[in-house]
């Protein structure tokens, strides 16, 4: 048995060295599960070979980074970086806003399991215990979709476009809901990726999203065609009730709505993904957290 010592605010403790811990925590390079699996193995024999049966966290981390630097520097590059990201002192909030359909329930989980985050929550998800709080009659908008929420405003304002004026509206009240998430997540020191339509720049307060530790994307899907067929692609899995019609009867105005968006995420200078490819994505994703939130310690607040 090897065992792992750490410690926590000055107290030692002792844990039993696990392949399968090690292997996971490699998800952030691109080995893949498979050979990470192999690579922690390896490094299990290289302790045992070494008559090593107690070694400290750190000097098992860089005992990991040497092996993966001899196999491949971006290997160890990507792992350290990641580690880096990890001993920040603040949680890591992850906001994944886009259209319907283009994909950021997807790629909320390929980046939650990339990064071994384990929290995951959907704004479909908040929208619906919203609902279940606040009548039809209080407010119709939230018992809409995004897409269709211009139908419930009563008095259409002149000044814009119904069907944006639907959206924000739509948008505004499920926010109220997205940032109880974020305070939740923040007071409890959870990290965690918040996915769905309505997560747009410059909807969430600016004394939660100009933390450093809070960093918003926004995916897009440039091509209509392409965006289309995200509807059908994401219908055809058995499990899946929504009914496609609803999305295809709708697409000229998701897409409207995808423009707002990618103008209010220009006026708030955030980061706008075109999801094509799955694993360009993710990269673009953890890339930018570690450039934002890698060198931060200690999180302080931007400077207003
Ligand atoms: N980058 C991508 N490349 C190919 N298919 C994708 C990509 N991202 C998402 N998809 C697929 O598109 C469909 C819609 O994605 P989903 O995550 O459900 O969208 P959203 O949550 O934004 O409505 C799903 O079938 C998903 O597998
Ligand atoms: O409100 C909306 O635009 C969609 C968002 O869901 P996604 O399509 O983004 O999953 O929810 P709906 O009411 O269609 O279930």
């Amino acid at each position: 048995m090897i065992w792992v010592i750490g410690d926590v605010e000055g107290r030692r403790y002792r844990e039993p060295f696990s392949k399968g811990i090690l292997a996971r925590s490699l998800s952030i390079t691109d080995i893949g599960s498979e050979r990470a699996y192999e690579i922690a193995s390896e490094i299990e024999s290289k302790l045992i070979d070494g008559d090593i049966n107690e070694i400290t966290l750190t000097d098992l981390t860089n005992f990991i980074v040497d092996y993966l630097d001899y196999l491949d520097p971006d290997y160890a590059k990507k792992y350290l970086n990641w580690r880096e990201v990890r001993k920040s002192k603040e949680p890591l909030i992850i906001l994944i806003g886009g259209a319907s359909g283009v994909g950021t329930s997807s790629m909320a989980f390929e980046l939650a399991s990339k990064l071994g985050l384990k929290n995951l929550i959907s704004t479909d998800m908040i929208r619906e215990v919203m609902r279940k709080i606040v009548s039809k009659e209080l407010s119709p908008v939230i018992h809409k979709s995004s897409f269709d929420a211009h139908e419930s405003i009563r008095i259409p304002s002149i000044r814009i476009d119904s069907i944006i004026e639907g959206f924000i509206s739509h948008v505004d009240v499920v926010n109220v809901g997205v940032e109880a998430i974020i305070e939740r997540s923040l007071k409890e020191g959870i990290s965690i990726i918040i996915e769905g339509v309505h997560v747009v720049p410059g909807f969430i307060r600016k004394d939660l999203i100009s933390k450093n530790n809070i960093i918003i994307f926004t995916l897009v899907v440039d091509d209509p065609e392409t965006h289309k067929q995200r509807f059908f692609t994401r219908c055809r899995q058995p499990w899946v009730k929504r009914s496609l019609e609803k999305y295809i009867e709708n697409f000229d105005i998701i897409r409207k709505t995808q423009d707002f968006l990618i103008e209010q995420a220009k006026i708030h200078d955030s980061c706008i993904i075109d999801n094509v490819d799955v694993t360009e994505t993710v990269d673009i994703m953890v890339n930018e957290i570690i450039e934002k939130y890698g060198g931060l310690k200690n999180v302080e607040q931007k400077s207003e």
